[in-house]
């Protein structure tokens, strides 16, 4: 059962092309992760699919109705990636003032704890610590016993131990058959959460897999030097030239240096260095996601 959807959906601010024709589907039982640098869509698309904003072209869905008819949100819980929570409430206050709202809340009690919030119920939010506002924000998104939770980057500014706490309660929501559906910068995090990893980039899909699948790809490193001539070499993956460097992509750095020296290149100022996120996808995916050109003499 597809819980939400987003087909060929576009999104426009002005000028700016936020997302452009972007097809996704999640699934009940899902956890997807959805990863990508500042600036990729993952906020408009996840305002999209929670209703929050409409699409320029295109079309979304949430529990097969529009996002934006308060019926389709139901059984949804969101926590978008500012939220304000008014200062002069208790913890516990605000945890029943928007437990009121549904007709079976997980009790106080124990959705604090499950959220380390405990010790904080008597305090007001405007005296919580960033990460203790932050999570109960993210709480109160699993308040009402939703089927889906939409979370647009919950553990940002986070210190490791909430980092960890939340992790466990988004995992112990999924296990009960819970869907999650979470916006994230760091592949770690998504990598200690989801199954399936959907990364974005200039409002659009670039990859749509299984951590491991994605793993391998971010595991490109980029190899640069200033060389007359390259032979064709095993295991790049893609190849670029700017200002006089000849830059290699490969998944196996110490292997490329190797049949760089064995062959004989005379190369100089040798750098290796991690691909970014955006770097490695775009490199990859460029060509029409086909597999980039093998290296050329140059
Ligand atoms: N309200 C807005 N008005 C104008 N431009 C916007 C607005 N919201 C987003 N954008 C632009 O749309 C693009 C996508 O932004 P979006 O916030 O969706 O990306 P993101 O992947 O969530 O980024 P981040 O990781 O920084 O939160 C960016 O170029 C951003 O500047």
């Amino acid at each position: 059962m597809i819980l939400a959807r987003a087909e060929q959906a576009t999104r426009r601010y002005g000028n700016v092309l936020a997302l452009d024709r972007l097809d996704l589907e999640v699934r009940a039982g899902e956890l997807v992760g959805l990863l990508g640098p500042n600036g990729a869509g993952k906020s408009t698309l996840i305002n999209l699919l929670v209703g929050l904003r409409r699409p320029t072209a295109g079309r979304v869905e949430l529990f097969g109705g529009d996002p934006r008819d308060p019926a389709s949100r139901r059984h949804l819980g969101v926590t978008p990636q500012e939220t304000g929570l008014p200062g002069t409430l208790r913890v516990g206050e605000v945890v029943e003032f928007v437990g009121a709202h549904f007709p079976d809340p997980v009790p106080k009690a124990e959705l604090l704890d499950r959220f380390g919030l405990t010790a904080q119920v008597k305090r007001q939010t405007g005296g919580l610590s960033g990460g203790q506002r932050r999570r109960l924000a993210v709480a109160l998104a699993f308040l009402g016993r939703p089927r889906l939770v939409v979370l647009d980057e919950p553990t940002t500014g986070l210190d490791v131990e909430a980092r960890h706490t939340l992790w466990e309660a988004i995992r112990a929501f999924h296990a009960d058959g819970g869907t999650v559906l979470l916006s994230s910068h760091y592949l770690e995090e998504v990598e200690a959460l989801a199954h399936r990893v959907v990364v974005m980039g200039r409002g659009r899909v670039l990859a749509d897999d299984t951590v491991a699948a994605i793993r391998g790809i971010v595991g490109v490193r980029r190899v640069s030097l200033v060389a007359d001539a390259l032979p064709a070499l095993p295991g790049v993956v893609g190849t670029t030239r700017t200002d006089g460097r000849t830059h290699l992509l490969t998944t196996d750095a110490d292997q490329l240096v190797r049949d760089l020296v064995t062959a004989g290149v005379a190369f100089r100022d040798l750098e290796v260095r991690p691909t970014s996120l955006e770097e490695a996808f775009l490199a990859i995916t460029a060509d029409d996601g086909s597999t980039p050109a093998q290296p050329t003499t140059v």
